[in-house]
């Protein structure tokens, strides 16, 4: 038995290996333009590049949330990509839609700021299928997954941002 799906939360990681996730987390902070406070941002994490990036488009195809946006760029973008290099930081967990582009794509790590738990309690419509439980589903794939990383500010984030609508 291996464990093929590792969890693991940013209360657990030392702190430098937290602040590595901070800063590509907050990028996907970054790319919130007063729309659904949804950014993705794809990373090469053996040469630390940032390949693509991604938000939810939502208001053009409810499919296009952020880490599909910023998939679908990333494949446009990089024709010869290899995804077994790559880690998707996201200001939401990845929905079960999300989550299985993901592991379609086989890309290895996942790096999550606000939970399911979260949105659903602040009122978003989501499908409340967390992401190790799609994770642990699919016999093929094996990765990690990140939550928690630079959450207070995403939490707030997502409270202000529902309040507005
Ligand atoms: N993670 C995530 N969850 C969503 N729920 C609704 N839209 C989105 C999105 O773009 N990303």
């Amino acid at each position: 038995f291996s464990q093929k799906v590792v969890t693991r939360s940013a209360d657990t990681l030392t702190d430098e290996e937290r602040q590595h996730h901070e800063r590509y987390m907050q990028m996907a902070i970054d790319l919130i333009d007063g729309g659904p406070p949804f950014g993705a941002v794809i990373v090469d994490h053996e040469s630390g590049e940032v390949m693509c990036k991604g938000r939810n488009r939502g208001s053009s195809n409810r499919i296009y949330h952020g880490e599909m946006d910023a998939m679908i760029n990333c494949g446009d973008e990089h024709p010869q990509l290899d995804w077994s290099r790559l880690t998707l930081y996201t200001t939401g967990e990845p929905c079960p839609m999300c989550m299985s582009a993901i592991i379609w794509n086989r890309i290895p790590r996942v790096v999550y700021a606000t939970s399911i738990r979260k949105l659903t309690n602040i009122g978003l419509n989501q499908i409340n299928l967390d992401t190790s439980t799609v994770a642990g589903a699919a016999s093929f794939y094996s990765g990690e997954i990140i939550s928690g990383i630079l959450k207070d500010s995403t939490d707030k984030m997502f409270e202000d941002w529902m309040a507005s609508r």
